[in-house]
């Protein structure tokens, strides 16, 4: 039997392209199945003013292959010393959609991320005024603290607190790991949304340490228990429109994974529409993977849904390569670890 379903072509609302060398090598595997994407600013140096953002959206036009077409969505790397006027005059101009909060330290190039949150009080409070999304990666990076538990003292001792010290903004829980990320965003109103990785639908940390260290399934915030996962992939397929995907999918060069201290980040721009097929059809919802993928980020966002369509169709094992070889290395696609049925029809 041919199973095959139709869906609004997909938006990426957390990705990370890079630039130079690996920029080029990774965009062509976002732009392929993605029309848009939220593009993660933390470069080095990271992307933190309006002027930054419009140089950063200008090499990755440039680096798009001719006859593609892909919309890149701008954010800014906050910092203690972000100006909220720049923040209000990117947002009206159209070129950044969202500013995005490293807490300092929490992950890859993050240390120039945010210490002290009373500093960026201003513009948060600018933001919440002018409807601008805070992207969060919520993990505290306080050493006491256990790696699998920062997620959850996060969102107690910080998000919660930062939400309700600052009414009407807007925020979105990038990556979610956890159950208690799944209720707290649960229990927000129409300003909390969170994304999901398609890896985190996938793994639990079993996958990543049993039988030896996998260093493509690390990634930040880590796998976390199996009781986790299905706690997100009952989130995901639930339809709810605060939840959406965001691939997270995050390029390093093979050499900088498999290394003594490896970089943390799964690569699944390639393959995760196939991916996240299977998981659908696994929980019985492919009905709800056009929701997931394609239309509960543009409505958040306040953008409109694309128009333009994805069919996905279920036939032989599918294949892709192992790793893309970009001019700075090559790059590992991320491997499920199962073999997968769906294509994506071109
Ligand atoms: N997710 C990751 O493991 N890595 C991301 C950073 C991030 O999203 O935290 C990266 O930039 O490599
Ligand atoms: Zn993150
Ligand atoms: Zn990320």
């Amino acid at each position: 039997m041919t199973q095959q379903i139709s869906i609004r072509r997909p938006d990426d609302w957390h990705l990370h392209l890079r630039d130079g060398a690996m920029l080029k090598g990774v965009l062509p595997e976002t732009a392929r199945h993605f029309a848009r994407a939220i593009i993660m600013p933390n470069l080095v140096p990271p992307v933190v003013t309006g002027a930054d953002a419009v140089a950063y959206r200008a090499r990755i036009m440039a680096a798009l292959p001719d006859g593609m077409r892909f919309e890149p969505l701008m954010t800014l790397y906050l910092t203690e010393g972000t100006d909220p006027q720049d923040v209000a005059d990117a947002a009206a101009s159209g070129l950044v959609k969202a500013v995005k909060l490293y807490p300092a330290g929490a992950t890859t190039n993050s240390h120039g991320g945010v210490r002290n949150l009373d500093r960026v009080r201003p513009v948060l409070e600018r933001m919440a005024e002018i409807g601008l999304p805070l992207c969060v990666h919520g993990e505290v990076t306080t050493p006491e603290v256990d790696i699998f538990d920062r997620e959850a003292v996060f969102i107690d001792t910080v998000l919660d607190p930062l939400r309700r010290a600052t009414p009407g903004l807007r925020v979105v829980m990038e990556h979610l790991t956890t159950a208690q990320g799944v209720a707290y965003a649960r229990s927000g109103g129409p300003d909390l949304a969170a994304t999901i990785t398609t890896h985190h639908l996938i793994l639990n940390r079993n996958h990543l340490l049993v039988g030896g260290i996998k260093p493509h399934y690390y990634c930040l915030p880590v796998a976390k228990r199996e009781k986790h996962r299905l706690a997100l992939r009952d989130a995901a397929t639930s339809g709810e429109g605060r939840f959406f995907l965001g691939t997270d999918s995050a390029p390093h060069v093979d050499a900088l994974k498999e290394h003594a201290c490896g970089c943390a980040g799964c690569f699944t721009a390639t393959n995760t529409m196939a991916l996240l097929a299977h998981v659908f059809e696994e929980e019985g919802a492919l009905d709800r993977l056009e929701a997931f993928t394609s239309l509960n980020g543009p409505a958040f966002y306040r953008l409109p849904p694309n128009e333009t369509r994805m069919t996905l169709r279920k036939g032989d094992a599918a294949t892709w390569p192992d790793k893309i070889l970009t001019e700075a290395g090559p790059v590992t696609v991320f491997d499920p670890g199962f073999t997968v049925h769906w294509h994506v029809e071109s």
